[in-house]
């Protein structure tokens, strides 16, 4: 059994927050189901991260943020589909254009905040900048983009009094961020990757330290952590889908921590969530190893045109959407040897025309975006 208790209720005058305990300190987690799960999670996760080494991994990251941007968004109720989020706003129908807007804002957080890893670490003031980037233009733009809150919040119900979780009051945020922040960085009191990432994610959205973002920033967060940690060298790892999968589990779960004190189902869920979605992750990588060799294939009996093919497909791995004109760029040739190679293209099956409402045409990449849209979707 897991030895553990998670907070307090505590009353605010009409209500009760609850005002979760500090986690940096020592943890004893022997329970033998858990390890049993952490090994194969931290199995699964080694050999994804593996294919960091061998594989172009650069080419596959944009693909990889943009999955998990479209499902961490999802969660909240964007529609942006996978395709779409490589598409020019321009070529959207206009009610898809703000979710959009929030995907590349998650995209964008992510690039920002692993890049400053090299000069910070996971602290508050990371924290806010990815969230500032998160919310910016976007729904949520007016409740403090980048700015912990100051204000009581509350999670499900239209009013306090009906809803489903109050989190900490404001004046608890300094200690219990600070508290978060020490146990991201400590190197005093051994604990694996994992189970950190874990407790840090459940304490993250119990103190639900802004008035809107939690989740987004608080699963950007797990991905950030163990790149931190060295355990991903990038991010290959996109859990928002296992997660809005399960959703009613992902909630309920979180919330049985500080309702019943129950770490353990917690644990159990994010290690069960890991070891499958690396599972996906590398059966991805597989596909996309397979793909490439065949269409590789391909291009050697397109003749001249197989050198500017070669050229297409590179960009086409990391942003598998183009137009005419986007291609004649590439290859820097005219409008006409464009066209011609992308109607080439089409005849060996790598490219299909797609639905937009830009002016030009739209061609997709679909067997490759396809090996991203298993098996969730
Ligand atoms: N009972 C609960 N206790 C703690 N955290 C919870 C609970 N239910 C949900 N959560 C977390 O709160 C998040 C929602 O918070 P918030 O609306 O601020 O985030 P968001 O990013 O705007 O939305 P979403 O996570 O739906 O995309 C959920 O994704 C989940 O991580």
């Amino acid at each position: 059994m897991l030895k553990f208790k998670a907070g307090a209720w505590t009353n605010q005058g009409y209500y009760k927050a609850f005002v979760p305990n500090l986690i940096n300190r020592r943890w004893e987690i022997s329970d033998p189901e858990i390890i049993h799960l952490l090994s194969k999670a931290d199995l699964e996760l080694g050999r994804l991260d593996a294919y960091s080494g061998y594989v172009n991994i650069d080419l596959f990251i944009s693909m990889h943020l943009t999955k998990e941007a479209v499902e961490s968004n999802r969660i909240e109720g964007t529609k942006t589909e996978f395709a779409e989020a490589f598409m020019q706003q321009d070529e959207l129908p206009n009610d898809r254009q703000q979710d959009w807007e929030e995907v590349t804002n998650y995209i964008a957080a992510m690039k920002h905040a692993i890049a400053r890893l090299s000069e910070l670490p996971i602290s508050s003031r990371l924290i806010r900048e990815a969230h500032g980037m998160l919310l910016a233009g976007v729904r949520g733009q007016h409740k403090l983009p980048g700015e912990f809150r100051s204000s009581q919040n509350w999670i499900g119900g239209a009013s306090i009094s009906d809803a489903v979780f109050i989190p900490p009051p404001p004046s608890d945020l300094g200690r219990l961020l600070s508290d978060l922040e020490y146990f991201a960085n400590d190197q005093e009191h051994p604990l694996p990757d994992l189970l950190r990432a874990a407790i840090m994610h459940y304490q993250f959205e119990t103190i639900h330290p802004f008035l809107d973002g939690n989740g987004r920033v608080g699963r950007l967060l797990i991905t950030l952590y163990l790149i931190s940690t060295g355990t991903l060298r990038s991010p290959v790892l996109y859990l928002s889908d296992f997660f809005e999968r399960n959703r009613r589990l992902y909630y309920d779960n979180l919330a049985g921590v500080h309702s019943n004190d129950n770490l353990k189902q917690w644990l159990r869920f994010f290690l069960v969530g890991v070891a499958e979605t690396a599972r996906d992750g590398i059966r991805t990588f597989d596909g996309i190893l397979k793909l490439s060799k065949e269409v590789d294939g391909k291009l050697v009996t397109m003749g001249r045109k197989a050198i500017d093919a070669h050229t297409l497909l590179q960009a086409l791995y990391a942003r598998p959407v183009i137009t005419i004109t986007e291609a004649a760029t590439l290859i820097g040739k005219s409008m006409n040897t464009s066209s011609r190679l992308i109607q080439a293209l089409q005849e060996t099956g790598i490219l299909q025309e797609r639905p937009t409402s830009g002016r030009e045409k739209l061609f997709e990449f679909g067997e490759y975006l396809r090996l991203f849209s298993q098996p969730g979707e």
